[in-house]
């Protein structure tokens, strides 16, 4: 059975202060990490405070984006060399708010998932379909071509380190929600790709999230399907009750 992983993307919200109040309000209330893996990604300019105060809890800290350099003339980056040095333990990679304002490609992906592995740094990995591609009847395609160029050159041993979060476009911040049925099937097939590509035991124990307006009152269904091991909140993670409902059902599941 896989653990589910419930991530917060806080995005660009949140003061230092507010950050720093989140995380000393939740830090002693967090489920067992035998149960769940509780994630919180916040700005980058608070992560050294934030992995101070998680220290010895059963909080992990993650960046939203990175560099797939070690160093360098890229003046406004952060390198994954730089992220290790804090202790950070996942950077979510290829959100599609960065592929669509930031223009990331999937090759830079693949080489940022290369770069946090390298590093010791769980690279959770963002997927999904427009509105149109979806209506179009190319999910599946679109999804699937997504995972296998972010993964590209990986080995089997490599991948089931990472973290897949599914996460379609049209149900980000929307209140639109896939249903738990849709969602499962996606995450279905996204397996299935990874078993083509890196054998059934790969497949059978990576982590696969579903992102999209996920809140306390639909995460029990969508955890209860098959091929749905966790969640990626934004919204919803940015309350402290809220949040820890979600680690709740997370940890329940
Ligand atoms: O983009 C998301 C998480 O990465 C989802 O955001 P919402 O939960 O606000 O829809």
């Amino acid at each position: 059975m896989r653990k589910p992983i419930i991530a917060a993307n806080w995005k660009m919200y949140k003061t230092f202060d507010e950050a720093v109040e989140f995380v000393e309000a939740i830090k002693d209330r967090i489920p067992s990490e035998n149960k769940v893996d509780a994630v919180v990604c916040a700005p980058a300019l608070y992560l050294p405070t934030l992995v101070e105060i998680a220290k010895e809890t059963d909080l992990a800290i993650g960046a939203q984006n990175m560099h797939y350099e070690e160093e360098g003339a890229f003046t406004g980056e952060i390198s994954p060399k730089q992220l290790e040095a804090i202790q950070v333990d996942y950077v979510i990679l290829g959100h599609s708010e960065r592929r669509e304002y930031f223009n990331e490609t999937d090759e830079a992906v693949n080489k940022k998932v290369k770069a946090a592995l390298a590093h010791g740094i769980v690279p959770i990995v963002c997927c999904g379909e427009t509105l149109e591609e979806r209506e179009a009847g190319l999910t599946e395609k679109k999804v699937t071509n997504q995972v296998k160029k972010a993964l590209a050159d990986l080995s089997p041993e490599e991948v089931q380190h990472i973290v897949i979060a599914y996460e379609p476009i049209w149900a980000i911040g929307t209140g639109k929600t896939a249903t738990a049925d849709d969602a499962n099937a996606v995450c279905g097939h996204i397996r299935q790709g990874i078993e083509e590509l890196f054998g059934k035991d790969v497949a059978e124990n990576i982590r696969i999230q579903y992102g999209g307006s996920v809140k306390p009152e639909n995460i029990e269904e969508l955890l209860s399907k098959e091929h749905i091991d966790g969640a990626l909140v934004g919204g919803a993670s940015l309350q402290v009750e809220s949040y820890l409902k979600l680690l709740e059902a997370g940890a329940n599941a």
